[in-house]
Order: structure tokens, then C-alpha cells, then sequence
């Protein structure tokens, strides 16, 4: 095993659900799941920040907060807030005993108060640190200053409780195809297909190819010089060497790969976003800024593929508005994570404890549907926070809820739903999904073309051209 593979699933992961679980589907680590969503939510959409043009310091860092391997908070830095100061304004003391996994090295400023709250676990992205040690960027600052920083971390780390690490895990065996596979399966690339019959999996991969110049121009280092360098800066030296040195970036070039992957599996083509169901479209509705009901609907994309059923992933989270904008210091906005799950079977099970078959089992007893927690419900069962009937709470789904979870949505109190639709209306004989399109009183947005607007299909065009179709 090389040296950034830790062994820390194996260590933290008892007690979770059913890790045991040998599929016959690759699944993520909770260790890749976790870093992924960190360099996930340094994308988060903002106005005020221009992800592309900025090039001062601190670099916009993304973070995700672990109690139990179990996600208690999705963050990224703001305008006047490092994410290291955001966690600690938000989670206060509750900090202690937490997994912080960032995606980018914290600075000396974010890491003494973590690691004095107690944390047990800082994994960071082994990249450009939050204080860029690029040259041409830390230049603006002063470079003396960047190493400066790099100094009083390596420090902090050596004397600190807390483990301070990099936490990669090399990918399962195929699992970069089958996330390609799965995410031109998906409902919202269904949905687009059956309304343009145009749509090619062409286009799709030119997304993909966009969004990957895109993600590698943010979150790796393009020379092997210059990425030798910073890793010696941040005490990585270990890492410089081969055959770790290139193992290292294939593994980081994969995870980019994925999310770009995912990403381009809900692509705004053709005027497709978020918008509210047909029955529902009279009502004035406060709905979300489509960019971030996509990165939200992304995160439960992203957690899918850590489900149980090998049949179908399913992802879910959980996200509320605050009201008061006073509080709002995160990068999120007035937006707060609540909670978050995937279908895996109950907590503590092991692999052969239940069945996996499906309806097409004759025999019923040995269907999953009895015993498998859909992701919504994992959802709301561990969520983080108090659903406030007073705040905007809005469920991310990447599957038409069933009729199961449907009741449980509106009695959660969740307002607003942003949803895949593909299933709405079958019935089958353990799994239905009849009760989504007739719900009251809760907001469905679900994956359509603008029905306000005639489209103007530049966009498409450009993407045609860009195809070269
Ligand atoms: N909103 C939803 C919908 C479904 N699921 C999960 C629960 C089960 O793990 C699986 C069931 O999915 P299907 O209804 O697609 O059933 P099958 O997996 O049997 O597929 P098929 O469509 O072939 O019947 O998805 C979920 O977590 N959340």
C-alpha cells in the first residue's frame, strides 16, 4: 500500500452501513466520497465570487465536516471567511472528535483553532494550498509569506493531536467506467433524450470534456515541477517519488474525472433546469437560482455512488434557507446542510443479512424492497439539524420519490422538492411511485425545459458545433 493510502476506512468504518458489502457494482470510498464532496463544495456557485478569475489569496476552499463518518457539514470559504474559520464559527466545541476533509491545505490561521477544538482528523487535497504556494499567484501576496504559512502548519501538524493527513484511495476496479455508464443512464440525460431526440452521448462528453478543462485548471497543478515543489513545501516529500509520485496524480486525475462525470450528467442543455411541476406552475414559488439547485442535485448524484443496491444508486440531501442574513457568513449563503444519505441497508448489517434480488425475483420473501433505507430516508433520519417550519427546506433527489418516502418528505416538513421524474406514476408490487404527483402543499421542481421561456437554442448550437455535428 502506498503511502497516502491509508488504512483509515478500515479503521473508522465500523459501525456504518454494511462497508462489508463486496457488490457486484464498484462503490466510492467514504474516504473518496467525503474528498470528493470537498472539492464539490469549493464550486459552490456564488456572485461574489469569481471562481475563474481569481488568482489573489486565499485560495476558495471547500469542507466537509464528519462526526461518526457520518456528514454533519458541507462548507466553503466566503469572501471574508476562510472554510477553517466558517467551521469553527458554525460547529463551535461540536468540532471535537470531527473528520475535516478540505480541499485545499487549511492555513496556519484555520488549523490552531481546529486542532485546538479538538478535531480528530484534518484530510486535506494534495494540491495548491488554501495560501497558494504557485508562484505566479503567491507573487501577489509575497511568496516569503506562502512558505512562511507552510512553516507554521507543518509545525501546528507536528504538535497536534490531531491527524493531518491526505486521505486518497485508489478508485475500484472500473469504477471510472461505470460512473460514465451510469451517469448517461441517468434520469435527468433520460429526460433530455426523450424531449431531443438530437441529444447524443456526443454531447454529453463534450460537456464533460468542458468541465474537466475546467475542474483540472482549479484543482490540479498541470506541471509535474511545479506540483513536486508545493508537495515539498507541505512536508509531502514522501509523495515526490515515483512510483507514488505518478500514482499519486493518476488517482487525483480520476477523481477529477469523476466529478467532471457527474456533473455533465445534469448538464443546463437546452433550457433543462429545476422547474415546477405542471400541476404546480400557477403558484408563485420562491424556487432556488438554478446553479445551485444543480450543485445541490449534484452532491446527491456524487453520494449515489456510494448506495448498497447494485441495481439502482439513489442520493439525497437535505439543504434549509436561513432567514436571518445576519448569520450569513458561509459560502453557501443563507444555505445550511442538513443532511444527507444514499440506499444502503439498515446500519450495522452485513452483506448477507438481507436479500438483494428485485421484482423480477418471483419469489417475494427474497425481494430488498422490505429492508433497504431508501436515501431520503437515510436523509432525514441523520440529519444534522432541526427541520424549522419557519426556513426553506428543500430535498435534493436524484430519483422520483416512492410512495413510502413521499408522506415522509411532507410530515418531515420539508417545502420543496428537486427531483428526477422518470419513474413518476409506476406501480409495481413493492415499490410505487404513484403519491409524487398528486402531493399538496410541498413544491416539486423537476427536470424540464424552461416552460416559461421559448428556448433560444445557442447554447445547443454551440454544443452542436462543438461536437462537431
Ligand atoms: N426516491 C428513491 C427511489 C428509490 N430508492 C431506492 C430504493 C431501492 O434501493 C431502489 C428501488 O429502485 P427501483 O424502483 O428502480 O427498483 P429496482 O431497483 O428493482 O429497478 P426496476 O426499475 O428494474 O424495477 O431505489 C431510493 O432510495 N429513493
Amino acid at each position: 500500500m502506498s503511502k497516502w493510502q491509508s488504512n483509515a476506512e478500515s479503521r473508522c468504518s465500523t459501525g456504518t452501513q454494511t462497508d462489508s458489502m463486496q457488490g457486484q457494482v464498484p462503490r466510492l470510498s467514504k474516504v473518496n466520497l467525503f474528498t470528493l464532496l470537498s472539492l464539490w463544495m469549493e464550486m459552490f456557485p456564488s456572485e461574489k465570487y469569481d471562481l475563474i478569475k481569481r488568482k489573489s489569496q486565499p485560495k476558495r476552499t471547500g469542507l466537509v465536516v464528519v462526526l461518526n463518518m457520518k456528514i454533519v457539514g458541507l462548507h466553503c470559504s466566503s469572501e471574508e471567511l476562510h472554510a477553517g474559520q466558517i467551521a469553527v464559527i458554525k460547529h463551535g466545541s461540536k468540532l471535537k472528535d470531527c473528520d475535516l476533509y478540505f480541499s485545499r491545505k487549511p492555513c496556519s490561521a484555520c488549523l490552531k483553532m481546529i486542532v485546538n477544538a479538538g478535531v480528530n482528523r484534518i484530510s486535506y487535497w494534495p494540491s495548491d494550498p488554501e495560501i497558494s504556494l504557485q508562484k505566479e499567484i503567491s507573487e501577489h501576496t509575497s511568496n516569503g509569506d506562502a512558505k512562511l504559512d507552510a512553516k507554521a502548519v507543518e509545525r501546528l501538524k507536528s504538535n497536534s493531536r490531531a491527524h493531518v493527513c491526505v486521505l486518497l484511495q485508489p478508485l475500484a476496479c472500473n469504477m471510472v467506467q461505470f460512473v460514465e455508464e451510469t451517469s448517461l443512464k441517468c434520469d435527468f440525460i433520460q429526460k433530455i433524450e426523450r424531449k431531443q431526440p438530437d441529444f447524443s452521448s456526443r454531447i454529453f462528453y463534450a460537456y464533460r470534456q468542458e468541465k474537466m478543462k475546467e475542474y483540472e485548471a482549479h484543482l490540479l497543478i498541470s506541471s509535474e515541477e511545479t506540483h513536486k515543489e508545493i508537495l515539498r513545501l507541505m512536508g509531502l516529500e514522501n509523495l515526490c517519488e515515483n512510483p507514488y509520485f505518478i500514482s499519486l496524480r493518476q488517482n487525483m486525475k480520476e477523481l477529477v474525472l469523476i466529478l467532471a462525470t457527474v456533473a455533465s450528467s445534469v448538464p443546463s442543455h437546452c433550457g433543462f433546469g429545476f422547474y415546477l411541476s405542471e400541476s404546480q406552475q400557477i403558484k408563485k414559488q420562491q424556487s432556488l437560482i438554478q446553479e445551485i439547485a444543480l450543485h445541490c442535485i449534484i452532491q446527491a448524484r456524487i453520494l449515489a455512488y456510494r448506495a448498497e443496491d447494485h441495481k439502482i444508486g439513489v442520493g439525497a440531501v437535505i439543504w434549509a434557507e436561513r432567514k436571518s442574513v445576519a448569520a450569513d457568513c458561509d459560502g453557501t449563503g443563507s444555505m445550511y446542510f442538513l443532511g444527507c444519505g444514499y440506499n444502503a441497508f439498515p446500519v450495522g448489517s452485513e452483506y448477507a443479512d438481507f436479500p438483494h434480488m428485485d421484482d423480477k425475483q418471483k419469489d417475494r420473501e427474497i425481494r430488498k424492497f422490505r429492508y433497504i433505507i431508501h436515501a431520503e430516508q437515510n436523509a432525514i433520519t441523520f440529519r444534522c439539524h432541526e427541520i424549522k417550519p419557519e426556513e426553506k427546506t428543500m430535498i435534493f433527489v436524484t430519483k422520483c420519490p416512492c410512495d413510502e418516502c413521499v408522506p415522509l418528505i411532507k410530515g418531515a416538513g420539508i417545502q420543496q422538492i428537486y427531483a428526477g421524474d422518470m419513474d413518476i406514476g409506476k406501480k409495481k408490487a413493492d415499490i410505487s411511485y404513484m403519491k409524487f404527483e398528486e402531493l399538496t402543499g410541498v413544491s416539486r421542481y423537476t427536470w424540464q425545459q424552461n416552460p416559461q421561456n421559448e428556448y433560444n437554442d445557442t447554447r445547443a448550437n454551440s454544443m452542436n458545433q462543438h461536437d462537431g455535428t
